[in-house]
């Protein structure tokens, strides 16, 4: 990987451009939770410039993820103040890119095409020289000898989880943030990787003038060696914010010099660590070490391991952390290392966002085509989530051809020609949950791309939805196809099509509500649950088990009337009894015995009964197909906005 990295400086380089110098400042920041005794992260102030590699370290749980989410403007729980160039007034999705700790990817896609696309949404498919940006990139992160491999599917393995950290790094890099946000950029890379990759970001902040502020766990010698600055946490508070070269010179001065053979990196998590604090002190006395002549009174390190019998068991740790902050705090104000941010200047103000405003219409077009190709190869590519599911359709249309094979028009099979009309709406769309996998991976990325401001939540509805429309679509017309005329249901061309129509917005319906579940509980077992209660709500309310005049009066007047299933069946239903007669049959003494009322008897003598005695024994003789058609549309379409809603509204 090194040979790739350098080869690629010189790209780097001409990738950079003359950019205003960004300042990010964060003043009193404070994150509270509920039933927490103590704030996450107690009023943190400081500030990091474009040009530099910020890490940001801590003993477990110390707060660096919520630090991160705070700075990003990703947590509803921070209060403070967050600036940019010395103003309030900037937009953290213009100018900033988080890398979360989760690799959210599409396993189908290469990892090329991953890279493109995201390059495609966050700078438009027209850049110049997107291309060989995103091969740049790519270079850059050591992932050209996997350009062309999947990411990896539950089918087929792909690259190693070390790689996919860097192809989520590259899908933001890519981007060409002014401010780069990273939470464990190294974790699950080995150490060589991890190097490799956090130099990387050095050149990225150095060459490029990056902001780029990261976590990291135990960073090599060499590792911690490239980053400019260190952000260290305990416990919510400061423990050291400045230069990394003042690091050692710091830990001498608290008594805790780093001893030969050790990183200092390591030294200092050591040293403001608590999670075996208690243990700790009971069986070492505490740690040792002179305070820093002259710093605060506070407790220093060793301070309080006297006399823990009469503190609580978190008071000890909690005077450790104290003592540490007013040490780093007397220290950075004795060496000039504390930091304020500079007051704004003509010239320096935050650049992009009128810039973005321009041309944004044709951009969210564009960007609305991008993600619907990117939707249609995933379709295309993702035999689990769609090829297995197009088998599914297709194997129940042959069930019921086989089954139902030559079923033909006599009264006795009434109730068999009405059950293929309630085994296509309900079961084809109880089927309808297997989309919930492949949503839930999809919405992974949604939601990481969206924070980063790639897209809008209804640019993503629209994309995904022109595509899911063609796949029901075929899906639809493969089952049609298949039973249609092995049953067979009502002859002629209008018949068939209507069915298809029919079916289609039942599944579209299905569809939708399985998706809005899974929106609205984003955990795969829950909204499969879900989804599967409210199949056998809707099955057992529309009129088939139990016919609708029969239903007890609460269960027709709610669930049955916003009920997708009822429309559908009562649609299908009037479609194959249209202009049908079917005979009945004749007992020994030669009496007419027809399952339900013959209009046809008492007219005409005839022993038979009409589809219309069937529509009108099932109370849905008088209904207006359109009408029916117009309700099945408009429950489809307030479904999607209730999706629309779901994504706006959850944001993670
Ligand atoms: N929403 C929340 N509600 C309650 N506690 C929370 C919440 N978010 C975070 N915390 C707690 O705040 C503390 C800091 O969490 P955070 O994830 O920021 O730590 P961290 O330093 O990133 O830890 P790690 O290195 O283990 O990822 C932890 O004790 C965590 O349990």
């Amino acid at each position: 990987m090194t040979t790739t990295l350098d080869s690629h400086d010189c790209e780097l380089a001409a990738l950079a451009v003359d950019r205003v110098p960004l300042e990010l400042a964060w003043s009193s920041v404070i994150v509270t939770a509920p039933k927490r005794p103590r704030p996450i992260l107690s009023s943190i102030s400081g500030c990091a410039r474009s040009g530099e590699l910020l890490a940001v370290m801590g003993p477990s749980g110390a707060g660096k993820s919520t630090f991160l989410d705070a700075i990003c403007q990703r947590t509803p729980r921070a209060s403070g103040e967050l600036t940019v160039n010395g103003t309030t007034a900037y937009s953290s999705k213009d100018l900033l890119s988080f890398v979360e700790q989760d690799d959210a990817l599409l396993g189908t896609l290469t990892v090329r095409e991953t890279v493109d696309f995201a390059a495609q949404l966050a700078l438009g498919p027209t850049y110049p020289n997107l291309s060989q940006h995103v091969d740049a990139t790519l270079a850059s992160l050591g992932l050209s000898s996997v350009a062309h491999q999947r990411i990896g599917t539950a089918l087929q393995r792909g690259i190693s989880g070390g790689q996919k950290r860097r192809v989520t790094i590259a899908c933001s890099v890519v981007a060409k943030p002014r401010i780069l946000v990273l939470d464990e950029p190294t974790s699950g890379l080995d150490a060589k990787s991890g190097k490799e990759v956090v130099a990387f970001l050095q050149r990225l902040a150095h060459e490029q003038n990056v902001l780029v502020i990261c976590t990291i766990h135990q960073p090599a010698y060499e590792t911690f060696a490239l980053f400019d600055r260190l952000l260290l946490l305990a416990r919510g508070k400061v423990m050291f914010d400045g230069p990394t070269s003042h690091l050692d010179h710091y830990l001498v001065a608290v008594g805790s010099p780093t001893p030969e053979h050790v990183n200092p990196a390591d030294q200092i998590i050591d040293l403001v660590s608590t999670d075996f604090f208690k243990a700790h002190v009971g069986s070492t006395g505490g740690s040792s070490g002179p305070r820093e002549k002259g710093s605060s009174p506070a407790q220093t390190p060793g301070a309080h391991a006297h006399g823990t019998h009469e503190m609580s068991d978190i008071a000890p740790a909690d005077q450790h952390v104290d003592g540490l902050a007013s040490s780093w705090a007397d220290y950075a104000a004795r060496h000039d290392l504390v930091r304020s941010p500079e007051p704004p200047t003509a010239g320096n103000e935050v650049p992009y966002a009128k810039q973005r405003k321009r041309g944004a219409a044709l951009m969210g077009v564009r960007k609305t085509l991008t993600l619907s190709h990117r939707n249609a190869l995933n379709y295309s590519r993702n035999l689990l989530a769609y090829g297995i599911r197009l088998g599914m359709y297709i194997g129940m249309a042959v069930l019921l051809a086989t089954i139902w094979v030559h079923l033909g028009w006599h009264a006795s099979k009434l109730n068999d020609r009405l059950s293929v009309s309630f085994f296509s709406v309900a079961f084809l769309g109880f089927m309808s949950v297997a989309g919930i996998p492949a949503f839930l991976e999809e919405r992974a990325v949604f939601i990481r791309e969206r924070a980063n401001g790639l897209y809008t939540p209804g640019q993503y509805l629209v994309a995904a939805t022109a595509v899911s429309l063609p796949f029901l679509f075929a899906c639809t017309a493969f089952y049609t196809l298949i039973i249609y005329w092995a049953i067979p249901m009502n002859p002629g061309a209008t018949h068939f099509f209507r069915f298809l129509l029919y079916l289609y917005l039942a599944i579209l319906a299905a569809e939708t509500q399985s998706l809005l579940i899974a929106a609205f509980v984003p955990i795969f077992v829950a909204a499969l649950a879900m989804a599967s209660f409210a199949n056998g709500l809707w099955m057992t309310t529309m009129g088939y088990f139990i016919r609708s005049t029969s239903l007890p009066r609460f269960w027709y007047y709610t669930f049955h009337f916003i009920n997708y299933q009822t429309f559908s069946f009562d649609l299908l239903v009037r479609n194959d009894f249209a202009g049908q007669v079917l005979p009945c049959g004749v007992d020994a003494a030669g009496s007419c015995l027809c399952p339900i009322e013959s209009s046809l008897l008492a007219t005409t003598g005839e022993c038979a009964i009409s589809g219309q005695d069937v529509t009108q024994d099932l109370d849905i003789a008088g209904v207006s197909d359109g009408l029916y058609v117009g309700i099945l549309v408009i429950i489809i379409v307030v479904m999607r906005l209730l999706m629309w809603g779901m994504l706006v509204w959850k944001k993670r």
